[in-house]
């Protein structure tokens, strides 16, 4: 009798001295995944505008890790110049960077063009930063960029429309990319983040501007809160399959982790895209 033999061995990212940029990790999901990786092996250079906090991250995670994995960088990624810089000292001390999360954001209706610059602007200049550092047409060694967007990104959402229309823009973005017809050639897959509100320097209902916080307090305190750890996974997630490209990652309360839409690259990496799933 024949065995069953329908096994299918998924081939996943091994993030094992991997090199890693992300902004914003001083706190909050940026620090959760920085330390992700860095127990997964990975080499991480983080920016942040908040210095303090970030030298105190950087010292707590190479007290953790080791002093040659972990860097801090004070940086402000709305301003391209700074943004630049770390991104090239990141590349210098790490040897080169093949994955890149551009998570720095801010919630602040009271100055949306600073929400656009830091959620939309800082994602689009890093992600194109990345993809120019790892496109193997280039002499890179490909690699992944995750942009972490938000539920925002996928529907109206009455009490921040500027956040909305930064974390849109960052879905318009990142998604055109993945579609670009030279991807074959470059070798950089493209991911969106998506998660509901989870407990972080963000929901600080002191930092939200002119935000009307008791209706907002209501609403959270009903909705609740996804947890970190699950965000975190997340990411990983969408970093570890090597067949994802232009994949948005929804993580909710309600539904979990799961793909509102995904395109796969065939094992060889030249076919062209094919999309797998959409809303
Ligand atoms: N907290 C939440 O419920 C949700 C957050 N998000 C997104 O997750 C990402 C991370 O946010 P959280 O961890 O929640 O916030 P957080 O406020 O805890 O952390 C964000 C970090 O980014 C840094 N940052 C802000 N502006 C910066 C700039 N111009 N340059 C460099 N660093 C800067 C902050 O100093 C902070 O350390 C953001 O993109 C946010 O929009 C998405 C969905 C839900
Ligand atoms: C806009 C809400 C969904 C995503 C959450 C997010 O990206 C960041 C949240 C940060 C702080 C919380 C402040 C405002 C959000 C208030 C209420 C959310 C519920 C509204 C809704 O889901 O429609």
């Amino acid at each position: 009798m024949l065995e069953d033999i329908n096994t299918v061995i998924v081939i996943v990212m091994d993030t094992r001295d991997k090199g890693v940029f992300l902004t914003g990790g001083a706190q909050g999901l940026g620090r959760g995944i920085v330390v992700k990786l860095l127990s997964l092996g990975a080499k991480v250079f983080f920016v942040d505008v908040d210095v303090e906090r970030g030298k105190a991250t950087q010292v707590e995670l190479q007290t953790q890790y080791g002093a040659d994995v972990v860097f801090f960088q004070p940086a402000d990624v709305s301003d391209g110049e700074q943004h630049k810089a770390a991104f090239d000292a990141a590349v210098s001390t790490l040897g080169a960077v093949e994955i890149c999360v551009n998570n720095a954001g801010i919630m602040a209706e009271d100055k949306w063009e600073k929400v656009l610059a830091v959620n939309a602007g800082s994602h689009i200049r890093g992600s194109l930063l990345a993809l120019e550092h790892m496109r193997r047409d280039r002499g890179g060694r490909g690699g992944v960029i995750i942009n972490v967007a938000s539920l925002a990104a996928l529907y109206p959402k009455s009490i921040c429309p500027s956040y909305t229309a930064s974390k849109h823009a960052v879905i318009g973005f990142t998604t055109s990319w993945a579609m670009n017809p030279d991807h074959k050639d470059h070798g950089v897959r493209w991911c969106c983040l998506c998660p509901a509100t989870f407990q972080s320097g963000m929901v600080d209902l002191k930092r939200l501007g002119d935000l009307d916080t008791d209706t907002i307090a209501e609403i959270l305190q009903k909705q609740g809160f996804v947890e970190i750890s699950q965000v975190v996974e997340g990411v990983m997630k969408l970093m570890r399959d090597p067949d994802n490209n232009g994949a948005i990652l929804e993580v909710s309360l309600e539904k979990g982790a799961r793909y509102r839409r995904r395109q796969v690259v065939d094992r060889d990496g030249v076919s062209d895209l094919v999309v797998v799933d959409t809303y």
